[in-house]
């Protein structure tokens, strides 16, 4: 799709600027778009723009946080165009690695060949090289086609421990390679196996390990001291052959740590590409990983002992995650308050939010008709630390202003409310926009515009809205089976209907009721709540409404 629409606008088939100023989490096609009309803008706009390029020479790590596949990400988190040389396949994931299947030589120089002749390269940054032919291949080439500067990340051994170059290629890397190298970027274990075993477990070790390995050739030796036990910061010594300059850093607890050195030396290669001296691009780079580090400690990729980083935390697609966010089994329960409701039975909109949170309302909306914009906000911001507390999420009807006040969870819109896409733009990708639809064409409507889910009623008469239409059962269901959104059912909902509004056979996109008067106009909402949650979990299966 994208090559199609890529070669329709631009003949010259130019690359894509994937990381462009969109940052929507949104599932909808709206990215390539962006990325292609973005690109296509920028090249219409000033006709040379020079982009900085590092070009990988690196082993593919199939579990996406090390090797080839961290360079493209940090290269692109940092601004600059990431090309690559494979040299060698691995599988791999969270556990370690299954397996390498080297690329010939011979591949490895068409590769390098193909991208040094045409796209060329500010930086080149090495990572996992299988064979001393792929290093006197890589030395070769780079004789063709010098480059500003090479950055040598020397991995011999994953995180995992297991070996991913054998010592077969120390001769060639320290005679052939590193002569060519900016900057090395050994960790503790490879400080020592460039050094034949020799120890480097101190501080003092790695400055007298730095001043050896300069000697071999490269301008800078960057020791990383991750390693480094009994220390709760992190030391790196840079030597530039005169001087060791120490880099502190914060230690982050996190199993996320796979690919942090693959990350910080395309780190640096990056901002080498970009103009920094290396002093400066050691310190951006060492903030980077810091800070990706920092972002990636609570993912929950893969089950093994070493998770991948979260390279392009600015982005923010996965930022929102340990807060609660919307899913669609939050539609189980959908509680809306009714202020002039709970008044009558002497309790605030918060004590009523508090109430159906404790007997097991899954999601909640303040929707106030009566109260003023003041009262508005102070009963949202009371119920929102409630529902914070709890882990629900809170929306507010209609009134986006008084959810951006107090920053609730998003907003509920009926059709005449603000226009979704608008709502969308105001709001930004993380927060959750419901849309009420009494028809499929609606629900359509609704997911282009990027809404979250659908509220569709009133499916019984109510006396809570006054003229609104009643669709009945089948209306609801014709919009359920339209709707490429969750759908929650509305109106007239009581504990006596809500097994025929949740019967089988149930539409998939239909997750569950909201209810104003049958939660709200009891005497006890608590109960009232327990008992629609009871009815719920009977008329689904339990595993259903358990998961929320
Ligand atoms: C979950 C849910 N669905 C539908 C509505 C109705 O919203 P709207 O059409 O905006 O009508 P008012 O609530 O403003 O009267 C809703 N509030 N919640
Ligand atoms: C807000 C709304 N939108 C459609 S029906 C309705 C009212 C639902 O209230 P109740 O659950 O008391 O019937």
């Amino acid at each position: 799709m994208a090559m199609l629409g890529l070669q329709r606008l631009r003949p010259a088939c130019n690359p894509l600027c994937h990381v462009s100023s969109q940052t929507s989490a949104q599932t909808r096609p709206q990215f390539v778009r962006m990325a292609i009309s973005e690109s296509a803008a920028t090249e219409e706009k000033h006709m040379a723009v020079k982009v900085p390029r590092v070009l990988s020479v690196a082993g593919s790590d199939s579990g996406g946080g090390a090797g080839i596949q961290a360079d493209i990400k940090t290269c692109a988190a940092l601004g600059v165009f990431c090309t690559t040389a494979i040299t060698a396949l691995t599988a791999q994931n969270t556990i370690g690695v299954q397996g390498i299947y080297p690329v010939s030589a011979d591949f490895l120089e068409r590769q390098l060949r193909s991208v040094l002749s045409d796209i060329g390269a500010d930086v080149v940054k090495t990572g996992m090289l299988p064979s001393a032919d792929c290093i006197d291949t890589l030395c070769s080439v780079l004789d063709l086609f010098p480059v500003r500067a090479v950055v040598v990340d020397p991995v011999m051994v994953a995180t995992s421990g297991d070996e991913l170059a054998g010592a077969g290629i120390l001769d060639a890397l320290r005679k052939k390679l590193l002569p060519k190298a900016e900057v090395v970027t050994p960790n503790l274990p490879e400080a020592s196996m460039l050094l034949d075993g020799a120890s480097v477990g101190t501080l003092e070790e790695m400055r007298k390990a730095a001043a050896e390995i300069h000697k071999m050739g490269p301008r800078y030796v960057l020791i990383k001291g991750g390693h480094l036990s009994g220390s709760d910061d992190i030391v790196d010594i840079l030597y530039d052959g005169s001087e060791c300059h120490e880099y502190h850093g914060l230690r982050v607890e996190t199993r996320n740590t796979h690919g942090t050195g693959c990350s910080l030396a395309s780190a640096i290669a990056a901002e080498l590409a970009k103009g920094s001296h290396v002093r400066q691009a050691v310190q951006a780079a060492k903030t980077y990983v810091e800070k990706t580090l920092q972002k990636s400690a609570k993912l929950t990729i893969g089950s093994g002992a070493q998770g991948p980083l979260n390279h392009v935390h600015q982005l923010n697609h996965w930022e929102s995650l340990g807060e609660p966010h919307f899913r669609p089994n939050h539609l189980l329960l959908y509680a809306v308050t009714d202020s002039s409701m709970n008044k009558q039975w002497g309790r605030s909109t918060s004590e009523a939010v508090q109430a159906v949170i404790e007997g097991g309302a899954t999601i909640v909306q303040i929707r106030e008709k009566e109260a003023d914009s003041g009262e508005f906000l102070e009963e949202a911001e009371a119920s929102l630390k409630i529902a914070r507390k709890y882990g629900v999420p809170l929306v507010i009807n209609d009134r986006i202003d008084i959810a951006l006040a107090c920053d609730a969870d998003g907003v509920h819109l009926g059709q005449s409310d603000l226009p979704i896409s608008r709502a969308r733009a105001i709001l930004g990708p993380k927060k959750i926009i419901g849309v009420s639809c009494k028809t499929p064409e609606q629900a359509m409507r609704a997911w282009e515009e990027g809404a979250d889910y659908i509220g569709s009623g009133g499916v019984y008469p109510t006396n809570t809205k006054q003229n609104n239409k009643t669709i009945g059962v089948e209306g609801l269901r014709k919009v359920c089976e339209a709707s490429p959104l969750p759908v929650v059912a509305i109106g007239g909902i009581k504990d006596h209907n809500v097994k025929e509004v949740m019967a089988s056979p149930r539409p998939e996109q239909l997750q569950g009721v909201a209810v104003v008067s049958g939660l709200f106009n009891q005497p006890d909402v608590v109960v009232a709540t327990q008992k629609f949650r009871a009815i719920l979990a009977d008329a689904l299966d339990d595993s259903y409404s358990r998961v929320v």
